[in-house]
């Protein structure tokens, strides 16, 4: 069984702010949400956390095994480094989707994503220690086969975006619909999936369907570990196993 905890993570009032007093050169913003992203990639990261940056206002992180004091500390870090603060909420369930549900329900319940009032809020309790198991987060890294050799090398960058970018939008909403599976792009033709205990054949069937859909020929490496780091890491060994015997679907304890 999964046991996912994941942190939703918000700038506050970043409406307002991008606008205030006037529109702020769009150059600065993504230099900004760039930034951020990559500090708290490390901050989360150094704790053996992953952080997605999904739509950069907003970023989910994978969070197990990092109690409310070390979120304590990253949000207090940010505030001190940058001109906007950030919001956490941690949730815990037993699929990723659950997990973002209750951190989003706590969030808004705590006041607007646009309300000047509502400020480094740290709200939800993590997993208590004595719950934690090795099994508690699964990993699976997806990766387009032969991204080089079919797109990269032969289209022009545009249209390879395309391709890459569609079979990202059916795998994360396939994912999401029929598994409770977060997905993230993460660059060049790479996408993880926050997953609960999904088989083989249910990985399978993922890659099958974004095949139909879009045309695009994916393999996955999974792991699982107690956290993200141990997790993503095995999933990658997973995948190169994948590249090695030609398989599209390895799990890295297998
Ligand atoms: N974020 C991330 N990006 C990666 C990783 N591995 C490769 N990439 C990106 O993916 C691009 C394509 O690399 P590969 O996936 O190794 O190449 P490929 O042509 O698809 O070949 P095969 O995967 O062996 O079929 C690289 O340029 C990187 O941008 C990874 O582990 N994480």
């Amino acid at each position: 069984m999964t046991n996912t905890q994941l942190t939703l993570i918000q700038i506050d009032n970043y409406g307002p702010w991008t606008v205030t007093p006037e529109p702020r050169r769009e150059v600065d913003l993504q230099t900004l949400q760039s930034r951020l992203y990559a500090d708290l990639s490390q901050l989360f990261g150094n704790r053996d956390g992953y952080v997605f940056f999904s739509r950069f206002d907003n970023m989910v992180a994978v969070t197990n095994g990092i109690d409310t004091d070390a979120h304590a500390l990253i949000q207090e870090s940010i505030g001190n480094r940058y001109p906007v603060t950030v919001s956490l909420s941690i949730g815990t369930g037993e699929t990723p989707a659950t997990a973002i549900e209750t951190a989003s329900e706590q969030l808004q319940a705590a006041g607007s994503a646009q309300a000047s009032d509502r400020q480094e809020i740290l709200r939800g309790e993590p997993i208590v220690e004595s719950d934690r198991t090795d099994e508690d987060v699964r990993i699976a890294h997806f990766d387009v086969n032969d991204a080089t050799g079919k797109y990269t090398d032969r289209l022009n960058e545009f249209d390879t975006f395309i391709n890459i970018e569609q079979s990202y939008a059916e795998l994360m909403r396939y994912l999401r619909e029929t598994h409770d599976s977060l997905s993230f792009f993460v660059g060049g033709d790479n996408i993880i999936s926050v997953c609960p205990d999904l088989d083989a054949e249910q990985y399978h069937d993922a890659i099958e369907h974004v095949s139909e859909a879009v045309g695009v020929e994916l393999k996955v490496g999974v792991g699982r570990a107690a956290n993200a780091q141990s997790a993503g890491m095995a999933a990658k060994h997973a995948l190169e196993t994948c590249r090695y015997d030609g398989r599209d679907v390895v799990f890295g304890d297998q």
